[in-house]
């Protein structure tokens, strides 16, 4: 058997510990200092056994995880190289920065055992053990950051681990890791949050502004919703990155101001032509939560029971969705379903079949 423990099954735990549990030759341990969270992770089963103990969690163990926020991890991986553990045993972790738990890894004396930090591109605004899901990582980038000085086969032999969760893996150096993700994820959340307690101060004096929110407002402030907790260990572990990166963010900012100042029209939808080249070049179909590479749109007017009358009207023919999410919804004007297929046949087959009443984007 082997033995997988998890340090921390919330959400990218849960979600690692439910695309292996199940899996034959496998066993998945969960650990939490609190018993309350013991008995859930069972009582959810997530996981094939799960206990307080650190010793017992670590003993035997062919690979851990360490999921938990990051100003723990250093925490953590300090007191497991403490105890004796199989000797070839990998541990990793998923914390969003990479370059102070590798300086924590080469400070220590891990003998016998390899550290390789980890990083799966993908999440949600959504925490706790509730929100994991065994799809979270399909198609999603997965970074391993390994010491040079890792053998070649545990990398490779984590890397086969890991690709039962159906993510890409790529290699990245740790510190140009921690510069890229600052840039791409960290920075967008404090953008996010910025935005949202501006408006959220418009809105002390007017509660029309929370009334208007519509698609652009909610469309770029999802993740201002992200676990207060987990984003202060992050903005903190990579602030030198952010520092910069919010420095060049306002002379983004100042140029918008000098465009608007000069009424320069042009300058203006110049940089939506620009920022629409680059982001239509984004890798779409590498998302998250949702698994399928096969999926079709469809405008819907929001009005009660047009979900179900999808679902039923693909259902009659025969097609299997294998995913359904409404992307946007808002009250009188109409919203956009996402729909995923297994295969490009069912995709062709439901196309046709919506289109009689619906405007599909295929
Ligand atoms: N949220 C995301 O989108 C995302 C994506 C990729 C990586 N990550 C990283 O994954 C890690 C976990 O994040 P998450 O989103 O799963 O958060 P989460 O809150 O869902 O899970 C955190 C886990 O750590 C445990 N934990 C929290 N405080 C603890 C403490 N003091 N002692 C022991 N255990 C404690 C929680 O009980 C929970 O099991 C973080 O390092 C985060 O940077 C998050
Ligand atoms: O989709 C989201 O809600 C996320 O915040 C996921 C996201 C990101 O910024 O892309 C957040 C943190 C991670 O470390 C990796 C992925």
């Amino acid at each position: 058997m082997t033995k997988i423990a998890i340090f921390g099954a919330g959400l990218i735990g849960g979600s690692l510990a439910l695309c292996f549990k199940g899996k034959p030759g496998f066993t998945v341990t969960g650990h939490s200092p609190n018993p309350k969270s013991v008995e859930k992770l069972l009582k959810r089963n997530v996981v094939d056994t799960a206990t307080t103990s650190m010793e017992e969690a670590a003993e035997g163990a062919d690979y851990i995880f360490l999921c938990v926020p990051v100003s723990l991890l250093e925490e953590y991986l300090t007191s497991l190289a403490k105890l004796p553990l199989k000797q070839g045993c990998i541990i990793t972790d998923v914390g969003s920065t990479k370059a102070s738990i590798a300086q924590c890894a080469a400070s220590l004396e891990l003998k016998g055992v390899q550290f390789i930090g980890g990083h799966p591109m993908a999440g949600s605004e959504r925490s706790g053990v509730e929100a994991a899901s065994s799809h979270l990582f399909e198609n999603a980038f997965y970074v391993l950051s390994p010491d040079p000085l890792t053998p070649q086969e545990d990398v490779d032999r984590l890397a086969d681990l890991i690709k039962l969760t159906k993510a890409q893996i790529i290699q990245v150096d740790a510190e140009l890791h921690d510069d890229i993700v600052g840039a791409i994820s960290h920075l967008p959340h404090i953008i996010a949050v910025a935005l949202v307690n501006q408006v959220r101060g418009y809105n002390e004096m007017n509660p029309l502004y929370q009334n208007l929110a519509a698609g652009g407002f909610r469309d770029v402030t999802r993740i201002a919703s992200g676990d207060p907790k987990i984003w202060r260990d992050i903005l903190i572990n990579n602030r030198e990155n952010l520092l910069k990166l919010l420095v060049d963010w306002n002379a983004e900012v100042a140029r918008f101001i000098d465009l608007l100042q000069q009424s320069d029209g042009e300058g203006i939808a110049e940089q939506f032509r620009k920022a629409s080249e680059f982001r239509s070049g984004l890798p779409e179909r590498r998302k998250g939560m949702i698994t399928s590479l096969y999926d079709i749109y469809v405008d819907i007017p929001d009005h009660p029971g047009v979900i179900g009358q999808i679902a039923t009207s693909l259902g009659n023919k025969k097609i299997n969705l294998s995913n359904i999410q409404v992307i946007e919804s808002r009250e009188d004007v109409p919203g956009v379903l996402r729909l995923s297929f297994r295969n490009q046949e069912d995709v062709d087959r439901a196309a046709e079949e919506l289109k009689k009443q619906y405007t599909v984007h295929a």
